[in-house]
């Protein structure tokens, strides 16, 4: 789940309100996805959300224990209190993320009953589809959030990836610190506790990031080549480190290989839920999707005063979050239609769904990118996250609204047909599965783009996937920016 962490000082944009109409085919046929520039900041808005909170059956608790949250169950829940939910933004010419701060925090206490588990043995057989898709249509058009299990990735990589990250958590600080976020161009690397906000308040959690282990491009310059074509390259494996962890690299790559494979096929259920062909957004993502990892720890605390909130409320910006929790608990999403907090609770063996603003904005809100936070971490037990973000490759243009989309609560899935069960189209590359990244993504040579700062919507032609993935991490990581972005070496 990603991520509008931005320091205090700076300004953090929302979505752009663009009218909600049909555009041309050619900008709406995702296989047409096109080459681009990137954004421009302009005006600010002011959205704000008003939130109604539940108490549990010890009423108006204020946020005190992850354990106090999960403990309670919807069924003794009572609204009692109300959280008024502000999002202050500076609003660049594309779809980015809202930001939301809750000024007054009660325990949420609903239980997250309402998430469905979906399994996708059921969407890969035949016969259990059409109720797969119906599952999922419903999930994301209510909450925009789901369960899926069965999904393919075994419990050993899953425990592994946990354990993985763990151990780097616990190596000491000046090991971890050879592998700072500020090292890299690319936005890789380890971010210590106490330096990431969001919507002006400190998250309590540290974090590593990775992305597609690719060459950087040589032509990149900064302020002139767009920003974005600074992300392509290779993650941060300091020598020292792996020595100390020799299984975190191998274990890292594979994991988020799988992870590819996984997204792609939850992808392609999607655009079957939206009553769109099963290649709609692997024809928009093509072979070399841009995703990020991000492990994240949040250290038990003692003092409530010394952090009030893990990861503040937020929505993901991009396409597709699957996110991996340990049993200890504390993330929240928000019911779109009343406001209130619900637990998605950790559920063993599944991984959680959710749609980012992207989706949302391309199914013109059919679809919702549900607001989530992580509450302060009492439990006496450090918990870990590994959510991965899912967005189409950098270069791609994204057209502003699906064309006909039916918006019908229920559609007829009964035909519904996965990629491999469709004809071929004449020299199509099947890949099947099996997908991995390549190095060799070329970007436009862009001398003509003189910086990042260009529009990345237009609002016949699309969005530019790699400005607006830019734009979240420059904000999130505004150190890496200052310092790789802002002239040239
Ligand atoms: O750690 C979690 O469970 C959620 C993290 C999150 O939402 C994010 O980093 O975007
Ligand atoms: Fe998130």
């Amino acid at each position: 789940m990603f991520e509008n962490h931005a320091p205090a000082d700076i300004v953090i944009p929302t979505f752009v309100e663009i009218p909600i109409k049909s555009t041309s085919s050619s900008s709406t046929t995702a296989a047409s996805a096109s080459r681009i520039t990137t954004p421009t900041y302009s005006s600010s808005s002011t959205t704000t959300i008003t939130a109604t909170t539940l108490s549990s059956e010890t009423p108006s608790t204020t946020i005190t224990t992850i354990a106090n949250a999960a403990a309670v169950t919807s069924s003794n829940t009572t609204a009692t209190a109300s959280a008024t939910t502000t999002t202050n933004a500076t609003t660049p010419t594309y779809p980015t993320t809202a930001a939301v701060t809750t000024t007054t925090e009660k325990v949420a206490t609903k239980a997250n009953e309402k998430v469905k588990v979906l399994s996708l043995h059921d969407f890969n057989n035949p016969a259990t589809r059409p109720r797969f898709l119906t599952d999922m249509r419903e999930s994301l058009i209510e909450l925009g959030t789901f369960y899926i299990k069965d999904h393919g990735i075994t419990t050993e990589m899953t425990a592994g990836a946990m354990k993985t990250v763990q151990d780097y958590f616990a190596l000491p600080l000046e090991e971890k610190k050879k592998m700072l976020i500020g090292n890299s161009r690319h936005f890789r690397g380890y971010k210590l506790i106490g330096e990431e906000f969001t919507n002006n308040q400190v998250d309590h959690r540290e974090q590593l990031q990775f992305g597609p282990e690719q060459s950087a491009l040589p032509s990149f310059v900064p302020s002139q080549s767009p920003d974005y074509q600074g992300l392509q390259g290779p993650n941060q494996w300091p020598t020292s480190t792996l020595a100390l962890l020799p299984a975190f690299q191998p274990h890292i790559l594979e994991f988020m290989r799988q992870l590819e494979t996984l997204s792609h096929r939850l992808m392609e259920a999607v655009a079957l839920s939206l009553g769109q062909s099963a290649h709609y957004f692997r024809d928009l993502f093509s072979e070399t999707p841009y995703y990020r990892l991000k492990a994240a720890k949040y250290p038990s605390v003692k003092n409530t005063k010394a952090a009030t909130i893990g990861c503040g409320a937020h929505k993901d910006t991009g396409f597709l979050t699957v996110l991996l929790q340990d049993m200890v608990g504390g993330l929240q999403g928000q019911i779109p239609a009343t406001g209130e907090w619900m637990d998605t609770r950790p559920v063993p063996e599944t991984f959680i769904v959710t749609m980012g603003e992207a989706m949302e904005r391309m199914t013109g809100g059919l679809y919702q990118a549900t607001v989530h936070r992580v509450l302060n971490n009492m439990s006496g037990q450090d918990r870990y996250s590994i959510p991965y973000f899912f967005d189409p490759a950098l270069d791609t243009r994204v057209p502003n609204q699906i064309e006909n989309l039916d918006r019908s609560a229920h559609l007829d899935f009964s035909n519904a047909q996965t990629r491999e069960e469709l004809p071929k189209a004449d020299g199509e590359n099947f890949c099947g599965l099996g997908i991995t990244t390549q190095d060799d993504v070329s970007f436009p040579t862009t001398a003509s783009a003189s910086s990042s700062r260009q529009s990345a919507v237009d609002e016949k032609e699309g969005w530019s996937s790699g400005a607006l993935v830019f734009e979240t991490v420059h904000r999130c990581h505004p150190e890496v920016y200052a310092r790789w972005y802002t002239r040239e070496e």
